[in-house]
């Protein structure tokens, strides 16, 4: 453990920061690669250093930690961040056993069960009420938008579902999003739904408020830490939806449609409220040496993509020398069925901007073809098709016509129109599917493969 960037604003003074460091290490070693969150799976948690510590509560009781975890080979590099709240405590209920991240038997918290307080509903309020009272506390600024209500005393119902961050669910009305693996700057989670709402586009929840931090590396923006939305109460998600669809053997093109004609609202808002460009070569060029930079580093990992490596290099060659790209914008950036909800009133809404979470907060910031978004949908019709026995290709077929048809027809711009461009889209998304499943649920990792084996070879 590297004690020198131990910063602390508590738990118990300057002197006490190394030893509280020290003291949670080996607890959080064991707990962290165990986190669906928790990006660097398969390798071992060598070392970790404490950032910052906010105490929420008075003493120790509920600490905002923020955390470098080391993990090999570059053991001497600055590590990947993650953002944690810690309950500490003498005992724990039963029902936060699976929450429970160790007992600390030294330092400042020596004797205290230490867990992950984002599954405490007592301690999951107390993030909500610090929500409500914009200002800052220690290295932390909370802030309100000009979107919405924080009532005060809402119950707090932390999500179950397996996530990329933590969500906490308040009185039904309001869901906060906690970011785990933190990287300096803006979070688009924030930026796009905030511009979205300036624009007046009523397709995305508004953040009502969120949190962050300022430090170095950010580029004197602050870094988003997590926000607070309302809550789109009995909502069905479209993965959901396209599932119950398939068991049932009714026909889901009429809702394909309608996702198609809202991706193609919520491009339009983002393109008039945000930076486009159009994308000429070299830039077409440097796309398509990204996305085989890409193939080839997951082909290492996962070495099942092997054998159909130099198939797919052709989709991506296609592109480099393909017609430019007339308006390159900022876009979803992670669009998939699981992204959109749909309301009680039948109407479709959009969530979760923050992007593919292993890419660099800058790439995820920089405009790109909106083809992107819908490959990314594409990819879903065929991942439901797939997940489901018997295999029907015909399905995932129809919901992708109906959903080009859809966008089509809100903007005028059939994605159709440029193969070689989706066609590289989509194959980028597969391999950064291949190595998500590969990570986080290597039972499905046949589902993309068998779509790269396809678009390998097509016919
Ligand atoms: N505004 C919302 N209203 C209702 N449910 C939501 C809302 N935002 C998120 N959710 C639920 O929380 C889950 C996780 O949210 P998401 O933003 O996708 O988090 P992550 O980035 O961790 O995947 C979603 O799948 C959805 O079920
Ligand atoms: O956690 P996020 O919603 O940000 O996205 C990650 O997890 C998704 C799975 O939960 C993953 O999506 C993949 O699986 C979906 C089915 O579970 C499928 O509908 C998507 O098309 C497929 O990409 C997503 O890629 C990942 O970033």
């Amino acid at each position: 453990m590297s004690e020198a960037a131990a910063r602390s604003t508590a738990p118990a003074g300057g002197g006490a920061r190394p030893a509280l460091a020290d003291s949670l290490a080996s607890p959080l070693r064991d707990w962290l690669p165990r986190q669906r969150w928790f990006a660097g799976k398969g390798l071992p948690v060598t070392g970790i250093d404490l950032d910052a510590v906010t105490p929420l509560l008075p003493g120790a009781a509920l600490l905002h930690v923020l955390l470098r975890a080391h993990q090999p080979p570059a053991e001497e590099g600055p590590g990947e961040r993650y953002q944690l709240l810690i309950g500490a405590d003498e005992r724990v209920p039963p029902a936060l056993a699976p929450a429970v991240i160790g007992h600390v038997d030294r330092g400042p918290l020596a004797g205290l069960t230490v867990y992950d307080a984002l599954q405490d509903p007592r301690r999951a309020a107390v993030l909500l009420e610090r929500l409500r009272t914009p200002g800052p506390l220690g290295d932390l600024r909370f802030h309100r938008g000009p979107h919405g209500r924080v009532p005060p005393g809402l119950p707090a119902r932390p999500l179950r579902a397996e996530q990329s961050n933590s969500s906490v669910v308040y009185g039904d009305r309001l869901i906060a999003k906690v970011f785990r693996r933190v990287r300096p700057g803006t979070n688009p989670d924030l930026e796009l739904p905030l511009a979205l709402a300036r624009a007046g586009c009523t397709r995305v929840p508004a953040p009502v408020a969120w949190f962050e931090t300022y430090e170095s590396g950010g580029a004197g923006e602050p870094t988003t830490l997590g926000i607070l939305q309302p809550y789109v109460r009995g909502a069905t998600d479209g993965w959901e939806l396209a599932l119950s669809r398939l068991a049932s053997g009714t026909d889901f093109t009429a809702e394909a449609r309608e996702l198609g004609r809202a991706t193609a609202e919520v491009h339009a808002a983002l393109a008039g409220s945000l930076p486009t460009v159009t994308l000429t070569r070299p830039r077409t060029e440097e796309l398509a040496a990204s996305m085989i930079r890409r193939l080839d580093a997951t082909a290492r990992q996962v070495p099942a993509l092997l054998p159909h490596v130099p198939a797919l290099r052709g989709a991506f060659a296609d592109l480099a020398v393909g017609a430019p790209v007339r308006r390159a914008q900022r876009i979803h950036g992670d669009l998939h069925l699981g992204q959109f909800l749909r309301t009680r009133s039948g109407g479709w809404q959009l969530i979760d901007f923050e992007g593919e979470p292993s890419r660099p907060l800058a790439e995820r910031r920089m405009p790109h073809p909106p083809h992107r978004d819908v490959a990314g949908m594409l990819r879903s019709f065929d991942y439901a098709a797939r997940s489901h026995r018997p295999y029907d290709p015909s399905w995932a077929r129809a919901c992708r016509a109906a959903y080009c048809e859809g966008y089509a027809a809100a903007t005028g711009c059939d994605p159709r129109a440029d193969p070689p461009l989706l066609r590289a889209y989509e194959t980028d998304k597969a391999v950064y599917e291949s190595l998500y499943e590969a990570r986080h649920r290597p039972t499905w990792l046949e589902v993309p493969l068998a779509a790269l084996s396809e678009l390998a070879s097509p016919g």
